[in-house]
């Protein structure tokens, strides 16, 4: 008899054995259905002595009930599985389920039904139905999809559907996508180009794991170095995955790319559709060839996908902080991306103008292999950077852009030339008050203030969603009209420059606005036509655009990042800078930079300054290590969190009070979060601070294991925290 043990998708449940029924062809990998009392279980067949669990005698083994018809995930990918379960302290379920992406995707192929307007307008034409009209040009996808995009109930589609203004289409999940040509546009390299595309080519057709760093300065054509690799990679028929940052940056790399390999790469995020989910995760699992993926571009979720051949990772703006996820499996998707390339045996390339200190560290250590690429392509000039005393060049009351940075964009427009205002703060005001008695509009679920969006009239919380219309008198006191809103966010800036220039063409570049890959490429493109003068932005739009007529860049509050004093914050600040920065000048005139502060002789500031930058990382490289802080030692928290505010409070310290005493290893705290309250649970932290040597993992499960807390409470491990709110 054949028995098989189970790594079971639901992290409540160990691993379980079963019998293999006679005729059932399964492997290491294999996807299967398992029976569990009633309730039929999603499994994958594991290497027995790779997950140790109580032996069951072989006469009380249950068969297995299927084997699902795609290719068991690959060796590579079940250690990069147990390896990320391993380092970040997270169930093998949580990180499993992290490859199978799409579950409809692991029943085989099939046709689905999606529905698409016919340009018909039916003759009864209710609101509902009008507004289902208006918003779904353009849109295919199934009922429910659709229903959700239009914001109407899918009753109102179905009638449509029935007064021929919606008509069926038969979608086929595992349709070819088309090939992409890898020598379709070819560009001319520089000189420094060539040698690391030549450096990339190598690595591919070698087919051995090798991480690089390729450090280039802003507009030096990182992305034309690495996609000579793809390049390399497709035409020896493997996969290659790149991974960025956000969504919102897939638009404008989705052109470049199709500009360089004459058709679109595969896409992979959240906001996919179910089918379009399937299609990309089927294809994903045939490899390069016969219509398969190719090239998958991806947020972090496409890390653990099952390719079936994959010959290159790319992670693009790596030093950005969104490649950690923060809630469910806490991992870095930079770092993880590194270890797959070493599972799969194949290089990895870290692309950015701004690297991690934790990167630069590993490149002096020899561990990565940094590329540099000093200058500009086409022999343009990096930006011209100067520093507002904002003590000395003051801004008027209530108003935000000081006396240089409006001369600047005065002489902007002028010149018909386009100009970047950056602050990091959605909405117009971060906090609102009543003039009369105080009263401050705070979220109810979370230690936080809720921020005015005038636009949508709404204050609204940005951690947890919460959002009230914005009142007309103070809940508190009855006075009318006496709110008064405090600070700007960058619709405050860009009402401060409509009423200084009322003739500049404005656009607000925030999360709220460009939601969708529509919006990202009109916006693109009205700013590409010359249609806008002024872009008031969020870090959103700090990275990835290239637009060469844009010749200013206005940082409106440069000390804004510094403030939480988190150990990263100088990091960040120089890395966001430099980054918005970079927008400037990328064309054939020249570009400036005004950064406004109050502190301008912070070491971050005089770094941007100065263009300092290895004095910059230097001094944060000291400051590090005498914090015992990452790269030189090693942190991991451990958040608590109950709605029940005594609950949290017991059980943090509870752990607290059995904290491991070790050589080499501190426990902080517990104490109250900073934000104590948080979608409505209350929060308490710990922090581990160790030196590099320390398996913090294996302490801190030993610790955790023999506690118990109450069914309320949740203990989140945080391994290499970025987030210390
Ligand atoms: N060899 C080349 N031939 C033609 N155009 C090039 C070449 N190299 C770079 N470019 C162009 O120069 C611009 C800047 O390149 P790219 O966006 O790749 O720079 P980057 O290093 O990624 O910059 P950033 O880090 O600021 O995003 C792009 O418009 C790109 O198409
Ligand atoms: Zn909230």
């Amino acid at each position: 008899m054949r028995r098989v043990r189970l790594l079971v998708l639901n992290a409540a449940l160990g691993p379980l054995d079963y019998r293999v029924p006679a005729g059932m062809a399964v492997e290491p990998g294999s996807l299967v259905i398992a029976p569990l009392g009633p309730r039929q279980v999603l499994g994958i067949v594991w290497e027995a002595e790779r997950l140790p669990a109580t032996e069951v005698p072989d006469a009380r083994l249950r068969p297995l009930l299927e084997a699902l018809p795609v290719p068991p995930l690959a060796a590579p990918l079940r250690r990069l599985i147990e390896w990320t379960a391993d380092y970040y302290c997270a169930s093998l379920a949580g990180v499993a389920r992290m490859a199978l992406g799409s579950l409809a995707a692991l029943r085989g192929g099939a046709t689905t039904t999606e529905y698409r307007l016919t340009g018909e307008v039916p003759a009864r034409l209710t609101p509902q139905r009008a507004v289902a009209l208006d918003a779904l040009h353009d849109e295919q996808g199934s009922l429910r999809e659709l229903a959700e995009r239009a914001g109407v109930s899918e009753a109102v589609l179905r009638g449509l559907v029935g007064a021929g203004a919606l008509e069926p289409v038969t979608v086929d999940t595992d349709r070819p996508f088309p090939p992409a040509d890898p020598a379709h546009a070819q560009p001319d390299l520089s000189a420094d180009q060539q040698e690391a595309a030549d450096l990339f080519v190598e690595a591919v057709q070698a087919g051995t794991f090798q991480p690089f760093l390729l450090d280039g300065v802003t507009g030096s054509g990182k992305t034309e170095c690495y996609f000579e690799g793809i390049a390399a990679a497709i035409a020896t028929g493997r996969q290659v995955l790149v991974l960025l940052p956000e969504i919102a940056l897939t638009q404008n790399f989705l052109r470049r790319f199709e500009a360089r390999f004459g058709v679109p790469p595969v896409l992979w995020h959240s906001n996919l559709k179910a089918s379009e989910r399937r299609r990309a995760w089927r294809a994903i699992v045939r490899g390069g060839d016969h219509g398969g993926a190719q090239v998958v571009v991806g947020a972090r979720s496409a890390l653990f996908l099952p390719y079936a051949r994959l010959g290159l990772i790319v992670v693009d703006e790596a030093h950005e902080v969104s490649f950690k996820q923060d809630d469910g499996v806490r991992y870095n998707a930079r770092d993880v991306a590194v270890i797959r390339a070493r599972f799969e045996g194949i290089p990895v390339i870290l692309a950015s103008a701004t690297p991690a200190l934790e990167s630069m560290q590993l490149a002096e250590a020899g561990v990565y292999r940094r590329i540099a690429l000093a200058a500009r392509f086409g022999g343009a000039q990096l930006p011209a950077i100067e520093v507002v005393d904002l003590r000395v060049a003051q801004p008027e009351r209530q108003h935000w852009l000081s006396p240089p940075l409006v001369k600047a964009l005065k002489d902007r427009l002028l010149r018909g030339e386009q100009s970047l205002l950056f602050l990091n703060r959605r909405g117009y005001a971060p906090l609102t008050l009543c003039r009369h008695c105080g009263y401050r509009f705070q979220c109810p679920n979370c230690t936080a203030w809720l921020v005015e969006h005038r636009l949508s009239r709404r204050l609204a919380c940005h951690h947890c969603g919460h959002e009230v219309p914005t009142p007309e008198a103070c809940p508190e006191c009855a006075t009318p009209d006496c709110m008064v809103a405090c600070g700007p966010g960058v619709e405050r800036i860009a009402d401060e420059v409509a009423e200084r220039f009322p003739e500049a063409r404005l656009a607000v570049v925030t999360s709220d606005t460009l939601n969708s890959p529509g919006k990202i490429g009109e916006f693109v493109e009205t700013v590409e036509a010359g249609m806008v003068d002024v872009i008031v932005g969020t870090q959103l739009v700090t990275k990835g655009y290239h637009f060469p007529e844009l010749t200013l860049v206005g940082v409106i509050d440069a000390d804004l990042g510094l403030e939480g004093g988190d150990l990263r914050a100088g990091e960040r600040t120089y890395q966001q800078i430099a980054q918005v920065a970079g927008r400037a000048g990328r064309g054939e005139k020249p570009g400036e930079v005004l950064i406004q502060t109050r502190h301008p002789e912070a070491p971050v500031i005089a770094a941007l300054a100065s263009g300092d930058r290895d004095a910059f990382y230097q001094a944060e490289a000291e400051s590090r290590r005498d914090a015992g802080a990452p790269p030189f030692g090693r942190w991991a928290a451990i958040i608590v969190s109950s709605e029940d505010e005594a609950e949290a409070r017991d059980a943090a310290r509870a752990i607290g009070g059995c904290a491991p005493r070790l050589p080499d290893l501190m426990v902080l705290g517990p104490a109250p979060a900073p934000m104590a309250l948080l979608r409505g649970r209350h929060r308490y932290r710990l922090l581990v601070n160790a030196r590099r040597s320390v398996q913090v993992q294996a302490i801190i499960r030993e610790w955790l294991g023999g506690l118990t807390f109450p069914p309320g409470v949740r203990v989140a491990v945080d391994v290499d925290p970025y987030s210390f709110v």
